[in-house]
């Protein structure tokens, strides 16, 4: 099986050409083994990229337990930079079928950037001082004083796994606000069941997030800076009567390296 190893910001995966590999896609026992580190290629995820009849190409997202996932936003600007190279689209835009849905994308091949539109949000739930809402995965964002101050993995277990979540499980996002729409983000990823350097669904949950628990109320177009610990993100979104629209999620995808296995 031919593969290719792509990065964005930090969070890793092994993407294969569904057309032309011959996999099965329920074994997933080897998925999880391709994406173990130690007796792996390793990766946060794995991904095929196949044909679609409506679209350029259909992703579809595996967690590095070898389980199907939902959306991964760091994974489908991998994947717009692996299906351009891969030949499924010319030119710099895009459209995709994912987990939840049809995206549009834009891939600026002269400097690796992706620009990834995910879907309007509606509906969040909002408690103290968190929120939950669904970016294609769902999550649950806070906000905290210092980063630096928490241990990420205990802290986001202890709410993925609490009473509430354990079955279905959530992605936990601890933002930091670092300066006028800026923020600092941390994520403990379900199906990975660690702390991954950057999670796309999770940098837009968490801009939208801020919004929300900031008190902000200003309609119209915003842009949040976000570090993670992989690299720098943008999301650009529109707040209109209380819904977020037009939203994009805009990074880097590289290609780290390509192979083949047995
Ligand atoms: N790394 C991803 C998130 C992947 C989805 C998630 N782990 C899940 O299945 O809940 C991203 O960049 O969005």
């Amino acid at each position: 099986m031919k593969f290719v190893k792509y990065q964005a910001t930090g969070n890793d995966f092994v993407v294969v050409n569904g057309d032309v590999e011959k996999l099965n896609l329920s074994d997933y026992e080897t998925i999880k083994k391709l994406c173990d580190r130690r007796f792996g290629i390793g990766g946060d995820g794995f991904i095929v990229i196949r044909s679609h009849s409506e679209t350029d190409f259909e992703m579809l997202y595996y967690n590095s337990d070898g389980r199907p996932g939902s959306l991964c936003g760091n994974g489908s600007r991998c994947a717009v930079a692996f299906a351009y190279e891969a030949g499924f689209f010319e030119g710099k835009e895009c459209s995709f079928m994912a987990y939840d849905g049809i995206h549009r994308a834009r891939f600026h091949s002269e400097i690796g950037k992706v620009e990834l539109e995910m879907a309007d949000i509606s509906n969040i739930e909002i408690g103290t001082q968190m929120v939950i809402l669904d970016t294609g995965s769902p999550h649950y964002v806070t906000l905290v004083e210092d980063l630096s101050d928490l241990d990420i993995v205990e802290a986001g277990k202890a709410i993925r796994f609490s009473p509430r979540f354990a079955e279905d499980g959530i992605n936990v996002n601890f933002v930091e606000q670092s300066g006028e729409n800026q923020v600092i983000v941390a994520t403990y990823e379900r199906g990975v069941e660690d702390e991954t350097y950057s999670c796309g669904t999770g940098v837009t949950a968490s801009a939208l997030g801020e919004y929300v628990l900031s008190g902000q109320t200003e309609q119209g177009q915003h842009e949040v800076n976000i570090q993670t610990k992989g690299g720098n993100l943008a999301v650009r979104f529109l707040v209109s009567d209380g819904n977020f629209e037009d939203i994009w999620l805009i990074g880097p995808a590289t290609k780290v390296f390509e192979g083949e296995i047995e």
